[in-house]
């Protein structure tokens, strides 16, 4: 039997998918609440093109029938769909638990709307109980690591993973985080980090399942 947390992210899931119309690009995110989405996509027989955010998002896609195309070659996407570790009412929300936030950010800027599908245990009133995913060339990690270390957070290389683009990941404990964006932008300037876990300003909605109902961010008002 599913859990209450399973089921909060297929409903979530499922107000996402109501989203999509025939025809559309759609980018496909990474991890089990986009899983649900990607089988509830299946199940409405949507006639959508697919823009994958990682191998382990392709393989199911076309395992389910869902029709793919690089994002390279298509000329907008017009909405993603994605999951996130911790999310916040302006939603700012850090992301890459599953080790794919690099293609997960370049989707999402590409994207018209970023959609975001969770359970409650991701809303946070500040970032940062959920270490922040730092995704740097291997060549670079140590000096990385000591950059890190010098902004006053503990980090750790994330073991056995290895990112779709050959790269590693730092998981950085900053401690809840005054400014998203800000900090954002610091872990960019360090020469071999290719990209964070913070997606600051580019989430357009979240919609949270929450014991059996959905909730939508930002609020509706009366909601
Ligand atoms: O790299 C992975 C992604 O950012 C996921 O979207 C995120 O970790 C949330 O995953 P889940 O839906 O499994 O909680």
């Amino acid at each position: 039997m599913a859990s209450q947390q399973e089921n909060d992210k297929q409903l979530a899931a499922q107000a996402a998918v109501a989203l999509l119309a025939d025809g559309m690009t759609v980018g496909l995110g990474t991890g089990s609440t986009a899983t649900a989405a990607l089988h509830a996509i299946a199940a409405r027989k949507l006639s959508i093109t697919g823009v994958p955010t990682s191998r382990q998002t392709a393989e199911l896609a076309m395992a389910l029938g869902i029709p793919l195309a690089d994002i390279n070659e298509v000329p907008h996407i017009d909405i993603t769909l994605d999951g996130a570790d911790e999310f916040t009412v302006s939603l700012d929300l850090i992301k890459g638990g599953g080790g794919a936030l690099l293609h997960e950010k370049i989707v999402a800027v590409r994207s018209r709307q970023l959609v975001i599908m969770t359970d409650a245990s991701k809303l946070v009133e500040r970032l940062g109980k959920f270490r922040v995913p730092v995704e740097v060339i291997p060549f670079a990690v140590r000096y990385v690591q000591e950059q890190i270390a010098g902004m006053g957070a503990a980090c750790t290389v994330r073991p056995d993973v290895v990112t779709d683009e050959g790269n590693l990941i730092v998981d950085a404990d900053f401690g809840l985080v005054e400014s998203p964006s800000a900090l954002g932008a610091r872990l960019k300037s360090i020469t071999g980090v290719v990209e964070h876990g913070i997606f600051a300003g580019i989430a357009t909605l979240v919609f949270m399942g929450d014991n059996g109902t959905v909730r939508r961010f930002p609020q509706v008002s009366g909601s």
